[in-house]
């Protein structure tokens, strides 16, 4: 089925709060039998951790929360690989992830920029922080045709706590809350949306 709707959430680095927004909307919309309605992703506003996968201690709090999220955990070298260079640098298609994680199969994720494709082809970009908004704003305004809503994920929010705030200095108990920001967030996001 052809997905209808997408979803970016963007931070700054792509290792910490937006990995941790795109893992409990994924499992949001699986819960709630529309993952096949969306692409979900998520992108970083700098170059800082571009190819790594997520924080450790956003890795441990969604075990503790029981959320699948996409992470690079390899022993293994098996690899795979195209005939073509079409989605050179992409990730895994998103329904192919929500496929393989519905099964348990865990896949990976590595930290990527924001592209001017994404201005033009996401519906919504969902990001952290009013820096991340400038940074966003700023990139969109160089981007023909930029389709994107681009938004704080905060906004969402009903305790109306507008900002997630950049865990990476912090704690266990800092990345504790911004789980809780983005459940409440995404869920919000979701029922308004599907
Ligand atoms: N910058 C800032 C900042 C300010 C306040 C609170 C957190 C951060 C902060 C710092 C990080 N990496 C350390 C500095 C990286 N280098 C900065 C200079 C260019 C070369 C790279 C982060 C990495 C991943 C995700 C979030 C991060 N957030």
């Amino acid at each position: 089925m052809a997905t209808s709707k997408s979803v970016l959430f963007v931070c700054l680095g792509n290792i910490c709060r937006s990995p941790i927004a795109e893992a409990v909307f994924r499992k949001q919309a699986t819960d709630k039998g529309v993952a096949n309605d969306w692409r979900i992703d998520s992108a970083a506003t700098s170059t800082y951790e571009i190819g790594n996968p997520p924080d450790h201690r956003g890795l441990a709090c969604m075990k503790r929360h029981g959320v699948p999220m996409r992470h690079v955990a390899r022993q293994w070298c098996i690899d795979s690989g195209a005939t073509s260079n079409w989605n050179e640098g992409s990730s895994p298609d998103t329904r192919g992830i929500a496929c393989l994680l519905k099964h348990g199969i865990e896949t990976d994720h590595s930290a990527r920029q924001v592209t001017q494709d994404d201005f033009q082809t996401y519906d919504y970009i969902l990001c952290m922080d009013e820096n991340n908004l400038s940074d966003l704003n700023k990139k969109a305004s160089r981007v023909k045709d930029c389709k994107a809503k681009i938004e704080l994920l905060g906004s969402y929010d009903p305790q109306k706590q507008l900002i997630i705030r950049d865990p990476y200095y912090g704690s266990d108990q800092d990345f504790e809350t911004v789980y809780e920001q983005c459940a409440r967030c995404c869920r919000a996001f979701l029922d308004a949306n599907s």
